[in-house]
């Protein structure tokens, strides 16, 4: 019996998504990884599933193209809310995840269909949300990275939103190189014990952050929706730029506004559908 699904992305970053609502969907590490393989597989950063929830419209699972479970996903949180709204004709719907809950909506911002805001809850800082080893203050971690003394590199925040972010406050934008060397090698380092997506936010302007980023368990994406998150909280937090800013990511850009009153992320930015398809199981 095939399994329907869609294949998604948000500013780039792209998603096998399934429908699990009427059929538990278990795929095993070895599934996820060869699904998600570019070459001989559907190809894709994230497999999602959508699945029954007890308390929201549904519950979002999120594997990485390595096959790691984790616990939630910008992006695909603005396509999922995007197809839930679709088949429900709501404004709005509540997404569970294991990172906590999210709200999505459509914006109105006069920018066409393809567009949703997410409402991702509050920033983790405290270093044990991150988590992270050791005691430290999160707006400015220390971290030794072995070979590399790039003085780029020096005392980056941690953040999380539910999946742990490390964010490098950078002079200019890196190249490929640049982010996979460095990425690859800060995604297991000690200090993060559940290892950790790796952002490089170059702030442009108070209200514009250039953004790339290494994904934990995805390795270089196009975009990173919780990345953006986390790197306007870190970016805000040093005083870089404003609570509002526009996120541009190498797929696309989102804008990501940090709520002061109720300390809430915010994340607008674009969906698109690209092709459906059948899975074998
Ligand atoms: N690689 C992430 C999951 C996907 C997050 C990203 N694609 C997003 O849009 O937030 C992690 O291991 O926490």
């Amino acid at each position: 019996m095939t399994r329907p699904f869609v294949k998604m992305n948000g500013a780039g970053n792209d998603f096998v998504v399934v429908n699990a609502l009427d059929r538990p969907f278990t795929p095993t590490t070895e599934q996820v990884r060869a699904l998600g393989d570019r070459d001989t597989g559907e190809g894709f950063d994230q497999l999602i599933a959508i699945e029954p929830s007890e308390t929201g419209d549904a519950f979002m699972r999120v594997w990485n193209s390595d096959g790691s479970a984790v616990e939630t996903c910008g992006n695909a949180l603005r396509c999922v809310g995007w197809m839930l709204m679709q088949a429900s004709g709501a404004d709005t719907v509540t997404i569970d995840t294991l990172g906590g809950p999210a709200v999505a909506s459509k914006p109105n911002d006069g920018l066409g269909e393809f567009r949703i805001t997410v409402d991702m809850g509050a920033p983790r800082l405290d270093w044990r949300q991150i988590p992270l080893s050791e005691e430290m203050d999160t707006r400015g971690i220390e971290l030794q990275i072995g070979p590399i003394d790039a003085p780029v590199l020096h005392t980056p925040g941690a953040v999380s939103m539910g999946n742990p972010h490390v964010v490098f406050f950078m002079d200019h934008t890196p190249d490929d190189a640049f982010v996979r060397g460095s990425g690859s090698l800060i995604e297991h380092h000690p200090l993060f014990p559940e290892a950790v997506n790796v952002g490089f936010a170059h702030v442009e302007a108070r209200d514009r952050i250039r953004f790339r980023v290494w994904e934990r368990g995805a390795g270089l994406t196009r975009a990173c929706g919780t990345g953006a998150c986390a790197a306007l909280v870190a970016t805000a937090r040093r005083g870089l730029t404003d609570r509002k800013a526009t996120v541009v990511m190498d797929g696309g850009e989102v804008v990501i506004d940090w709520d002061e009153a109720t300390d809430h992320v915010f994340m607008t930015g674009p969906v698109e559908v690209e092709r459906t398809g059948g899975l074998p199981f």
